[in-house]
Formats: C-alpha cells, structure tokens, sequence
C-alpha cells in the first residue's frame, strides 16, 4: 500500500469572530482550506460574507481568533502573504482612466510580473479584443470585470480570495472563468470566494461554508 501524501493545508481561520456596528456578525467561526480546494461562502445579504473575506485577506481585524497562512499567522509576517495572495474585492478594481491593456500593465507592474504573453493575446483570453483602447469607464460592467479578472491569468500567487467574481458575467465569462479556477485548483492552488449563485460545474468539487444573518 502506498502513502498517502498529506494534502498541505494553506489557509486556516480559527476561532474568528466579527462584530461590526452593534451587530456579532459571527463567532467561533473555523474554517481549514487545504490545496487543491475551492470554497464557496454562502449567506443573505448582510450576513458578514465579504467581512470574512477581508478578515481572510487580512485587510479587517477580527475581534477575536486568528487567521494562519502556512501554519504562520498573517498578522507576523504580512509581506509573504501578500506575495502568494490575489484578493479581488467586489468592486471591479479597475482604473477607470487607463484601457484594458494599461489597466493590465498596471496590474503587472503592481504584482512584479512580466507580461508573458502580449497584452493582446491575454485580452483576446478574456473576450475584450476591440475594445483594448477604451478608457475603462467607458466599458459594460462586465466587461470591466473582465479587466479585473485577467489578474487571474497574471498571478503565481497560491491563494485566491475573490468576493463576487461572476458578477456581472455573462454565460461564456463564467465558463472562462470556471476552466482558469479549475487550472489552478489543479496546479494545487486554492480559492475562496463569495458568490450568491450556486456554482455549478464538471470541473471541482466546491466546498460550502454558510454564515446565517445573525440578529
Ligand atoms: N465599513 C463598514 N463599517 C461598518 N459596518 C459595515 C461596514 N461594511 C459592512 N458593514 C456591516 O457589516 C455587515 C455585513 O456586511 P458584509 O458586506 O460583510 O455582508 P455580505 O454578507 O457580504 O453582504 P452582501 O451579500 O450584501 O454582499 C452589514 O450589516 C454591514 O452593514
């Protein structure tokens, strides 16, 4: 019989709890992502999902407990966790003055990345040939997602928290947007993210975690 090999665990949030205004939005909450894994936080609105996200991505405090990446806690050592994370929040993160490849250049620039492919080609991945010149505010929604989205396709970063990336897809966006999750996951990556619909795919397994609107 052969080992088993441990599958490593990235991300671990242990004992959290958040209170925002006078509400708790959640307390004593665990959650363990191993590599590998997709996580779906599930919950109405209000009910603390982008909170936790910013908890997870160390941009909001927690009242109490911890979150871990590798074992290490966030909180000791900021700078190796931001190198192998991609957090992309619910805005789309884009600059609306720069076109979507001055945008991309930007995000590069930003992630210490080369440009593999020209920008052109990793444009043409994401649907937006045509529109390379636009100034980004005068773009669709989606198509703006998109922009931010192509970050995806630039980062070596082991973990992905994204809060709401399928919003403002459409039906050929979200199957680019499942096959890019699937590669990663593949490549033993991990995600996170936040997503009111069910994600319904033949690629992964995802995970549930659900927060209930607490009174
Ligand atoms: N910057 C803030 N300061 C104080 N309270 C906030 C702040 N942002 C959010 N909240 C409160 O925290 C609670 C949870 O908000 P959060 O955005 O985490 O919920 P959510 O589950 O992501 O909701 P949605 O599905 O609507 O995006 C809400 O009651 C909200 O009013």
């Amino acid at each position: 019989m052969g080992n088993k090999v441990a599958v490593p665990v990235l991300l671990e949030a242990n004992e959290l709890m958040s209170i925002r205004g006078e509400r708790t939005l959640f307390s004593d909450l665990q959650l363990s992502v191993k590599a590998g894994e997709i996580w779906q936080i599930e919950g109405p609105n209000g009910a603390g999902k982008s909170s936790l996200l910013r908890i997870l991505a160390g941009l909001l405090a927690p009242q109490a407990g911890s979150v871990c990446f590798q074992h290490q806690p966030i909180s000791e050592d900021r700078e190796n966790y931001y190198q192998s994370l991609l957090f992309i929040g619910h805005k789309a993160g884009v600059k609306p003055e720069l076109t979507a490849i001055e945008n991309l250049e930007f995000y590069a620039a930003v992630q210490g990345v080369e440009l593999e492919e020209a920008p052109y080609a990793l444009l043409a991945k994401v649907g937006l040939v045509g529109l390379e010149d636009i100034p980004a505010q005068g773009l669709s929604a989606g198509q703006q997602r998109r922009i931010a989205l192509a970050r995806l396709w630039l980062t070596q970063a082991p973990l992905w928290i994204l809060d709401e990336p399928f919003t403002a897809l459409d039906v050929e966006g979200i199957a680019l947007l499942h096959a890019r999750f699937s590669e990663h996951l593949k490549a033993g990556g991990a995600i996170i993210l936040t997503s009111h619909q069910e994600l319904i795919t033949e690629f992964y397994q995802v995970q549930a975690l659900r927060l209930r609107y607490q009174h």
